[in-house]
């Protein structure tokens, strides 16, 4: 059964550009799920006020060239391939030669985002959740109201995200002839589809920022947002510019999960002067479980007023969990001042750098784990857990331009300025690192990380260390660079993940670790693995045959002439290899019939 194949029982033939001649370049289709929940962007004006508007959306992105390319889909019958083709539109190819499918899921109702709630945040996780296979990286159109409050939610709900969630919307709605509705989906489709970078970001106005790190700060500016305590993580000027050093990455060997419980007992209060003890009572009444303290300055409150304190005391001794975060656009909570010293005596806990926003999405993904107690709550609270926030302002990052190493040979080279040094710094460490995975030397590859090195780093070809250790079968080096955020998605130039290259080279225990971490064949590599099928088949090789399997392929898909493995099997008599493709097929059998 082809059940991949396209409606016309054929492989689409892909096309870089609107001329005819066929790419061989194996990625170069990516794949964005676009998740429509409302906001401005798709907003138009009844009874003289604005409100979102249903079933409108698509019609008008197909309308514009700039936001899809009707030739292209056209001449590679991208409606057949892609379901339902309604939904389903092409950004025209991009600069790094890349052409972004994207599908677009409306939600009903849309909604102004003054109207989300948490459940809205949980439908979004969940829909991230169910498609996350299929796609390279979500876009999220969103109001700009509570679009910081989401972003800060979805990052803490997404545990081990290896892909880009990137939320954006628009100030004026894209049906006017001036808008910012255009570029802002523009630029997000753009970076989800081009860079894995694993977080839950926000897209505005040529910036793309960590999504817990920002605030919107303007009603009225295109500038709508700001990220005061992080620097952006991209730049989109005449290039688009990723600060991979500041990208944050889940150091696990886990799978993407979205976790949507969240505590709804919380609570921002905001001190000011002459604030009452019956105000703050009665705020920290139950239900309450957690409340965010805005609080003055550097994390300060009146050390003078022993009824607040009182107050606030009671609470934490009950197990109200305080998080202090300053009222401060910028910086950071520390106990510099006796004002400050008071509330962390009276139990609270320091939110550092965080924002308010996430300081509160943080406080109830934390309270909703029942299994931990209000200790192990709090000591949680004050980890850092997906860049959110500082947690030790004492240890700075070392980068690899402050090493030693670096130094001397900048030294030698008679280089003194900082962009000439991290030129050499990018030229030198994908090969430094590369050849340490090679080697399966790990103490190296610490040695080079500790300098500040992302160990994400792709050489000339796009190959990470992990594409490397993969292809070694280097299994140590496999756990030890995911454990230190290393992506299972990268692709190298010829369009191969890690796990492509351990089944290449046959490396069971590295399939393994691969998948639990998430890593899968794409429909593209899916449909081109029939053919290899049929030749293990033919030649009768049952141990590569079970290493495809573990991989998670399709036993049962066809070649690209549309015979099944068990056919080629059959015809060459290999009993054992019958045997094995018939129970694949019965394994598939019942996934289907799960689905
Ligand atoms: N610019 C916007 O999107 C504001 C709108 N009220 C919303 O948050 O949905």
């Amino acid at each position: 059964q082809c059940n991949l194949r396209s409606a016309a029982g054929q492989t689409r033939r892909r096309y870089s550009s609107s001329s005819e001649s066929p790419d061989i370049s194996p990625n170069v289709e990516a794949r964005v799920l676009v998740i429509n929940t409302g906001g401005t962007i798709g907003m138009t004006y009844h009874n003289n006020v604005l409100s979102p508007e249903p079933n409108t959306l698509v019609e008008t992105l197909r309308k514009l060239p700039i936001l899809h390319d009707e030739q292209y889909a056209q001449q590679t019958r991208l409606y057949e391939y892609y379901k339902p083709p309604e939904n389903t539109l092409v950004l025209p190819l991009s600069k790094q030669n890349k052409r972004i499918v994207y599908s677009v899921l409306e939600y009903s109702p849309l909604l102004d985002s003054c109207n989300m709630t948490t459940d809205d945040w949980a439908t979004i996780g969940k829909d991230i959740e169910k498609h996350y296979e299929q796609y390279d990286g979500f876009v999220v159109l969103h109001g700009t109201d509570t679009m910081a409050y989401t972003a800060s939610a979805l990052s803490f709900m997404c545990e081990n995200l290896g892909k880009p969630v990137i939320l954006t919307g628009s100030q004026v709605p894209i049906y006017e002839m001036r808008n910012d509705g255009r570029d802002n989906l523009l630029g997000a489709l753009l970076i989800a589809g081009q860079f894995v970078i694993p977080e839950v970001c926000l897209y505005f106005h040529h910036k793309l920022y960590r999504g817990n790190r920002v605030t919107k700060v303007d009603a009225g500016s295109f500038n709508a947002f700001t990220s005061p305590n992080l620097p952006p993580l991209a730049n989109a000027e005449v290039d688009i510019k990723i600060n991979w050093d500041t990208v944050w990455r889940a150091n696990t060997t886990s799978k993407f999960t979205v976790n949507t419980q969240m505590n709804r007992n919380v609570g921002l209060l905001r001190l000011f002067p002459g604030i009452t003890a019956d105000t703050v009572r009665a705020f920290l009444q139950p239900p309450m479980d957690g409340i965010v303290l805005e609080t003055y300055g550097s994390g300060n409150a009146p050390d003078n007023r022993a009824d607040l304190l009182d107050e606030i005391r009671k609470a934490t001794q009950r197990g109200v969990i305080i998080i202090n975060c300053t009222q401060c656009l910028r910086g950071s909570v520390t106990t510099s001042y006796a004002t400050g010293q008071a509330l962390s005596d009276a139990g609270l806990v320091a939110g550092c750098d965080m924002t308010p926003e996430a300081a509160l999405s943080k406080l109830s993904y934390v309270l909703a784990k029942q299994n931990l107690s209000i200790e192990e709550k709090k000591k949680m609270l004050s980890r850092n857990l997906r860049g959110e926030m500082i947690a030790d302002l004492g240890g700075a990052k070392l980068s690899l331009s402050d090493s030693r190493f670096v130094q001397v040979i900048a030294k030698t080279l008679s280089i003194s300025c900082k962009e000439e040094l991290e030129a050499i710094r990018d030229a030198l460490t994908p090969t430094l690192v590369c050849v340490a995975s090679k080697i399966g030397d790990i103490e190296a590859l610490d040695a080079i990380r500790e300098m500040g090195t992302d160990l994400s780093m792709a050489d000339y070809d796009g190959r990470t260390p992990l594409h490397i250790a993969a292809c070694e079968g280097h299994l140590k080096v496999v756990e030890y660079l995911l454990g230190k955020g290393a992506t299972v998605y990268a692709r190298d130039r010829f369009g191969d993940t890690p796990l492509r290259n351990a089944v290449r080279f046959r490396h069971k225990e590295v399939v393994k670790l691969l998948r639990k971490t998430g890593a899968h064949f794409s429909r593209e590599e899916m449909e081109d693995a029939g053919t290899e099928l049929c030749s293990l088949a033919a030649s009768g090789n049952l141990e590569a045959l079970e290493i495809w399997q573990l991989a998670g392929v399709d036993m049962t898909m066809c070649s690209y002439d549309g015979q099944t493995p068990i056919e080629v099997a059959r015809a060459t008599g290999c009993e054992e290899v019958v045997e094995f493709l018939k129970q694949a097929t019965l394994y598939q059998t019942k996934v289907w019939n799960l689905k």
